[in-house]
């Protein structure tokens, strides 16, 4: 049986909820992530509240009568689900494409299982087909663009401000073959906030929709 992509974002946020037992919830951003949101409002009387990665997931949450915390009242968090734009059999992933990265990367740091939520078409051999996200401070713009095409890449500014108050870069044409390294380097530019590859801190968990139902994979 074929599901559309919409279909197989719900069964995967249903999978998601399982893991769902007490205490505060971080919880991520997309469309993925808001499949999430609406299975979790269903159990939303186990959990004391979440800790949101952006503005948007905020207030989504407290659409649905979730408490929304802020990150620093929160020592820690049992699990953080989210989306991906990519995904590897590593569990190195490629985030950023609704601009959320560097907050996602943040709750992502304080939780201590990172459970990706993606259906099949986001399970990748080699990451950067996808363009990846770099978020830089505005007067840092050129500087890391310039530094971007020395390391390969084609930066396309994104007309999209963050939550942060910043830019993104779309970098295309990278074949990212060693994540982690890539991941430092792109990080070391002066005036990065943060880029989009989660490879330092992979996913531990991935629960991948596809036509045959949901697979789950563990690190
Ligand atoms: O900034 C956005 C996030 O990294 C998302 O998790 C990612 O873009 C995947 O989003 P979607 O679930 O909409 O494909």
């Amino acid at each position: 049986m074929a599901f559309t992509q919409d279909e197989l974002k719900q069964q995967v946020a249903k999978a998601a909820v399982e893991y769902v037992k007490s205490g505060i919830i971080g919880v991520g951003t997309g469309s993925t992530a808001n499949f999430f949101i609406e299975e979790l409002a269903k159990v939303k009387h186990k959990i004391d509240g979440a800790v949101a990665s952006s503005e948007a997931t905020a207030q989504r949450l407290r659409g649905h009568g979730i408490e929304v915390f802020d990150l620093n009242s929160v020592d820690n968090l049992e699990i953080y689900v989210d989306g991906a734009d990519e995904i590897t059999e590593h569990m190195h992933m490629l985030k950023g494409g609704g601009g959320a990265l560097t907050r996602e990367k943040i709750v992502a740091a304080v939780a201590k299982k990172f459970i990706c939520i993606c259906d099949a078409t986001k399970y990748v051999p080699v990451l950067g087909k996808f363009p990846l996200p770099v978020e830089v401070l505005p007067m840092a713009k050129s500087h890391v663009a310039r530094e971007l095409v020395k390391l390969g890449g084609q930066p396309q500014l994104r007309d999209f401000t963050t939550d942060n108050g910043n830019l993104i870069l779309d970098v295309h044409g990278l074949t990212i073959t060693d994540p982690v390294a890539m991941e430092a380097k792109i990080n070391q530019i002066v005036g990065v906030v943060t880029n989009g590859l989660f490879a330092a801190r992979p996913a531990n968990v991935l629960l991948l929709a596809t036509a045959e139902g949901v697979k789950t994979y563990q690190k």
